[in-house]
């Protein structure tokens, strides 16, 4: 049997909600069918296809009578539980037309955090990928809740795609692509066709949802992008309801916006990637300006001298977030530190620290090897 992680040609697309349910808030059967028909077309063509699909709430909602977004937490849960089985028999249908075998998959950040979960879900993944099947995979909304989610479904068709090694990352959605400003509020603004680093500017451009049903907008993929370019895997965002959009732009067509690094420079390594993208960070280390600096521009390690502050409350070899001194999370890495030592060190210099905490002797808050910068 082939090994997928060696093979070429994985690629994984994101489906958002707004693009998966009609008017009427039911599982678009035209659209998944559409969908399922590319991938199918790809599968023909040597490619190994994952759909990370959305909509399990939107699509709840039709079916439990709701006519609005319950604010609620078990409310929404209940509203996954019955949209995912709604969901899950489109696609299954969809493909079965094609002969081609569906997999759901549902994930939880939880499920990812320990190692061995993490490999796990990669082992599964790739198997079904050897078998033929396309994985359909969503968060386990049902039992997921805020402190364990992924946030956003963009962010999981990343950590999927890395872990994966894809080729490509797709997220098919109701709009082309990044604009330099939300078009539904800048009539001036322009679609940005490439984005080879996340810099603040365009971190900037991009906002919130536009739809009653979208929940991350565009600053969830351009975080996602962000995530992409340490990991060296193209991410493609463009307009799901264009023909074709998911397979044109896997077969070599520029739609929508296309996030990929320079050529040559050298990804982050597989470790590095599960640290930042798939563990809990427990709290957060705050920085000043010249670590921050330090970090984003030298690639450098977090020293105590640089920490103003600690959030949260963490052990020695936790995964922390690091935000920078503008209060951004510039990436998340392994501490050396407790929360309370952080309160004992912070500001001081490594030589002062050592005659006071000789364990900690030339040890940095988070070394750079164990740090993945965003
Ligand atoms: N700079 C921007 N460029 C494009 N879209 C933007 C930008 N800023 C905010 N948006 C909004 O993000 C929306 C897409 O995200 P979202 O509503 O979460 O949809 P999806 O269901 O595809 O994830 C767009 O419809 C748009 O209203
Ligand atoms: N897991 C949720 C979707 C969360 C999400 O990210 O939605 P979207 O912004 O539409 O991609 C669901 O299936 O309803």
């Amino acid at each position: 049997m082939e090994d997928i992680f060696e093979a070429p040609n994985v690629v994984v697309v994101k489906v958002g909600s707004s693009t998966l349910v009609d008017e009427s808030g039911r599982p678009d059967r035209t659209f998944i069918g559409s969908l399922c028909d590319q991938a199918a077309d790809l599968q023909e063509r040597g490619y190994h296809v994952v759909i990370v699909s959305s909509g399990a709430v939107a699509a709840g909602m039709e079916r439990l009578g709701l006519y609005a977004r319950p604010t609620d937490m078990p409310g929404r849960q209940a509203c996954a539980a019955a949209g995912q089985a709604a969901l899950t028999e489109v696609y299954a249908e969809q493909l079965a037309r094609r002969g081609v075998p569906c997999g759901q998959v549902l994930l939880t950040r939880r499920d990812l955090t320990d190692r061995e979960g993490y490999l796990n879900a990669r082992n599964t993944l790739g198997r079904m990928l050897e078998l033929g099947a396309v994985p359909v995979v969503n968060e386990n909304d049902t039992v997921s809740f805020t402190e364990i989610n992924f946030g956003d479904n963009d962010m999981l068709g990343a950590i999927v795609a890395a872990m994966l090694n894809a080729d490509l990352y797709v997220i098919l959605s109701d709009i082309d692509g990044l604009y330099t400003a939300n078009p539904a509020h800048d009539p001036t603004a322009r679609l940005v066709l490439r984005v080879e680093e996340v810099t603040p500017k365009i971190s900037a451009m991009a906002g919130g949802a536009g739809s009653a049903v979208g929940t991350g907008g565009m600053a969830s993929k351009v975080r996602a992008a962000r995530a992409m370019i340490a990991a060296g895997v193209p991410m493609v965002v463009c307009r799901g309801r264009e023909r074709d959009s998911f397979r044109r732009v896997v077969e070599g067509e520029r739609l929508g916006t296309r996030f990929e690094g320079p050529a040559g420079v050298q990804h982050e390594s597989a470790r590095k990637l599960w640290i930042g993208l798939a563990e809990m960070p427990r709290g957060s280390v705050l920085l000043d300006a010249g670590a921050s600096r330090a970090i984003l521009e030298r690639g450098a390690s977090v020293l105590p001298v640089g920490v103003t502050s600690a959030e949260g409350r963490f052990s020695t070899g936790d995964v922390v977030n690091v935000v920078s001194a503008e209060g951004a999370l510039i990436g998340r890495g392994i501490t050396r530190y407790s929360s309370e030592d952080i309160g004992r060190v912070h500001g001081l210099r490594l030589d002062v620290i050592a005659r006071f905490m000789p364990e900690k002797d030339g040890q940095p808050v988070i070394h750079r090897d164990e740090l993945l910068v965003f």
